[in-house]
């Protein structure tokens, strides 16, 4: 099959740090694209590989409209390895999340509004990015899945 099982709440490998890759290889492109087919057959808009099982600090953000987000960006998605937050604007916004993990949940919370943020392609080659909103929340949530941190340590 095509998708994976998704962890949920209670399973350990949700509360655990992600180990960063070192190896960009054809197992790797194939774990992105499960999870990629994962994210999308549960109408997600992101996904991270702990989700999945898997311990790599690996996660997709594929923002689009879709009934669980009616108001989501459209994007292309995108594969974000060995992520790190450069800089995190101190004005915040609070906004509902969900997370596939925690079924039929959404939690207020409060996030920066604009990041920078350095990463990899599954080629290896480092990017450098500026995100805001919505997507930036999306990677500020999966970010957090690769510190072995959901929406529950997070609730005010
Ligand atoms: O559980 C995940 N990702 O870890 N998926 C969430 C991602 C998300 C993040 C931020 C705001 C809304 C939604 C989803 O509902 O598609
Ligand atoms: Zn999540």
């Amino acid at each position: 099959a095509l998708t994976l099982p998704i962890a949920t709440t209670g399973e350990p490998i949700l509360t655990r740090v992600a180990k960063p890759v070192t190896e960009f290889n054809q197992q790797l492109v194939q774990l992105t694209q499960q999870m990629l087919s994962t994210l999308l057959a549960a109408k997600g808009v992101g996904i991270a590989a702990p989700q999945v099982h898997s311990n790599m600090a690996v996660f997709i953000m594929a923002s689009h409209p879709n009934e669980r987000y009616p108001d989501a960006p459209k994007m292309d998605p995108i594969v974000v390895i060995n992520p790190s937050i450069i800089e995190q604007s101190s004005q915040q916004v609070i906004g509902e999340e969900g997370c596939l993990s925690i079924p039929n949940t959404r939690i207020n919370i409060a996030r920066a509004d604009q990041i920078t943020v350095k990463y990899q392609t599954r080629y290896g080659q480092w990017q450098q990015q500026t995100l805001r909103g919505f997507v930036a929340r999306i990677f500020l949530h999966e970010y957090d899945h690769l510190q072995g941190i959901t929406l529950l340590e997070r609730e005010q």
